[in-house]
This record gives C-alpha cells, sequence and structure tokens, in this order.
C-alpha cells in the first residue's frame, strides 16, 4: 500500500474540513499512513448566481474531482453524498460511507433575531426545502441564495433576509452549531437523500482496504435506501423529492416525499429488513408513485 494518500476536495471550508475528517480517521486508523488534501474549485462553486438545477444539476460539483481520480492525481475524493448524482460512474463507485452526523435541516436567524416575523423572507434554493417549509412558515416568502455556508451567512446579515435553512451536519462539522436558531425533526422536514453522510469516491478495482476502518455500514444501508427511492422517481435534478432511512438492529425504516405538482406533496414509511435496503427504497418508491 502506499503510504502518501492524496484526497481531492472541492475548495469550500465545509469541503475541505471534510476531508480532513476522512485523513484524521484514515491516519489514525493505519498506522504509518499519511494523506494530504488536494483542492480544486468545481463548476458548482464557480456559478453562483444560477439555479443548481439550471446550469446542470449535483453533477457539477463532482466533475473535476473524477477527472483527478481518473487521472491518478489523488487516490480518493470525500463529497457530502447529498451533492453526489443518483448515477455514479461505473468505474469511479462509492468506496466508503462515513458515520451519519445529525441528518436534520435548520433554520439560522438573522444576527441578533430568535425568530423570522410574520411575512419574513426565507433564504433557500431548494425546492424540497421551500415546499415543506412553507407549511410551518405559511406567511413568509422563500427566495434563492446560493454559496457556501459562510456565503450564504453573510448574505444573511447584509441582505433582505430572516432566515436560512441549512443542513446541522455542514454546520456542526464546521463547529458552527451555535448559530442554529430551529433545528427541524425528519418529520416536519424530510431530509435530502444522503444528507449528513460522508461519501468517498474510488477508481474500481483499486485496493481500498485501508477506509474498511471508517466505512460504516449503517451509512451504507441508509444511504441505499434513500437513493434507490430518489432514483426511482427521478430525482436529484430538479424534483423536490426527499427521503430519511434510519436503521436500528435489522430493520431499515424508510421515509419518502413524493411531490405530485404544484406544491402538493404526501409522505410515507416503509419498513424491513436492513440487508434489503434497495429494495426498500425500490417498493416505498413504486408503492407512493401508484398512490
Ligand atoms: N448543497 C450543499 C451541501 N451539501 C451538503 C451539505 C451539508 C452536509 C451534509 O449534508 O452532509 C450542504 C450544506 C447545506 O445543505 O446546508
Amino acid at each position: 500500500m502506499q503510504s502518501i494518500i492524496r484526497i481531492g476536495s472541492r475548495e469550500s471550508r465545509l469541503a475541505v474540513r471534510q476531508a480532513e475528517i476522512v485523513k484524521e480517521a484514515v491516519e489514525s486508523s493505519c498506522p504509518g499512513v499519511k494523506a494530504e488534501i488536494v483542492t480544486m474549485k468545481t463548476k458548482g462553486d464557480r456559478i453562483l448566481d444560477q439555479s443548481l438545477e439550471l446550469i446542470g444539476g449535483k453533477g457539477l460539483f463532482v466533475k473535476e474531482l473524477e477527472k483527478a481520480l481518473l487521472e491518478g492525481s489523488i487516490d480518493i475524493s470525500v463529497h457530502s453524498l447529498k451533492d453526489m448524482p443518483m448515477e455514479v460512474p461505473e468505474d469511479l463507485p462509492i468506496v466508503a460511507y462515513g458515520e451519519r452526523e445529525d441528518p436534520r435541516d435548520v433554520l439560522v436567524y438573522k444576527p441578533g433575531h430568535t425568530s423570522v416575523r410574520e411575512g419574513g423572507v426565507i433564504g433557500t434554493s431548494s425546492r424540497r426545502r421551500t415546499i415543506q417549509l412553507k407549511k410551518l412558515y405559511p406567511s413568509c416568502v422563500f427566495r434563492g441564495i446560493r454559496g457556501n455556508v459562510q456565503t450564504r451567512l453573510r448574505r444573511l446579515e447584509e441582505e433582505a433576509f430572516d432566515g436560512t435553512v441549512l443542513a446541522a451536519a455542514g454546520l456542526r462539522r464546521l463547529h458552527m452549531e451555535a448559530v442554529i436558531g430551529r433545528v427541524f425533526s425528519v418529520e416536519e422536514v424530510v431530509p435530502a437523500a444522503g444528507q449528513g453522510i460522508l461519501a468517498v469516491q474510488g477508481r474500481k478495482g483499486e485496493d481500498y482496504s485501508w477506509l474498511a476502518a471508517y466505512d460504516c455500514k449503517k451509512s451504507r444501508a441508509e444511504a441505499e435506501a434513500e437513493r434507490a427511492f430518489t432514483a426511482a422517481l427521478g430525482g436529484g435534478c430538479t424534483s423536490p423529492i426527499a427521503a430519511h432511512a434510519q436503521m436500528a438492529g435489522t430493520e431499515l425504516q424508510l421515509t419518502g416525499l413524493y411531490y405530485a405538482g404544484e406544491d402538493t406533496y404526501w409522505t410515507q414509511t416503509k419498513t424491513g429488513d436492513a440487508g434489503k435496503a434497495r429494495e426498500i427504497g425500490l417498493a416505498l418508491a413504486e408503492e407512493m408513485r401508484r398512490r
């Protein structure tokens, strides 16, 4: 095994922090192995003035890193699983899943405030978050706010936003829990497939046994159920599909959110054998589509 591992990452603070989490895990479980982080700017990071859905979707955050993996300039790359397209190239599979951080969405208030005023403006570019928050804040207006965590918090402070929705996981990894105003339960706001899970992408056929200690079987099962559901309903790009799985013992419970158009949606839960995570995802998608 080579003793210097190169970990590819996007340049944002959150992305680098996530790569560091994997670096620390690998270095501590494999004595003698050192890792270095190689950062690159992706198209998704460069184009901030347009909706992701319009410029090409989630793939924009991973393409540059996939090219580097294929060329061999990095050995693995670390991503938020939530940002990975449902179809991963066959030669660049996900080779490990991190233990899940807090999967919930949170609301951050404008500095100095403890609520969102009646008729206030909530910043989010996510249709998944918008349709669910409209029920909780029926008087509010929802406006797009792209950019990484730091950019969004700055815009919340400087622009006409009363609150913004972020993933708890990102804030916790950055040790920024202090900005959290309200935490939404996974029933109030069903998270995106993979939210809170880190995905390590690698090259097919390569020996990644040094990641075995990092790989989390529970995250893998939950991710497979959530991503199978989302992929089956054509999500991941423009439709606001949500899915959240929880594995306990040998059981896995999956809640899916099905979007029927014009802000109409419903949720449904299915439980089954955790060893059949993908099948649960596909079956729930089928049941919800037929309803
Ligand atoms: N789209 C950006 C993104 N991708 C993953 C996370 C959070 C970390 C995670 O879900 O693991 C975030 C930030 C956010 O939604 O607030």
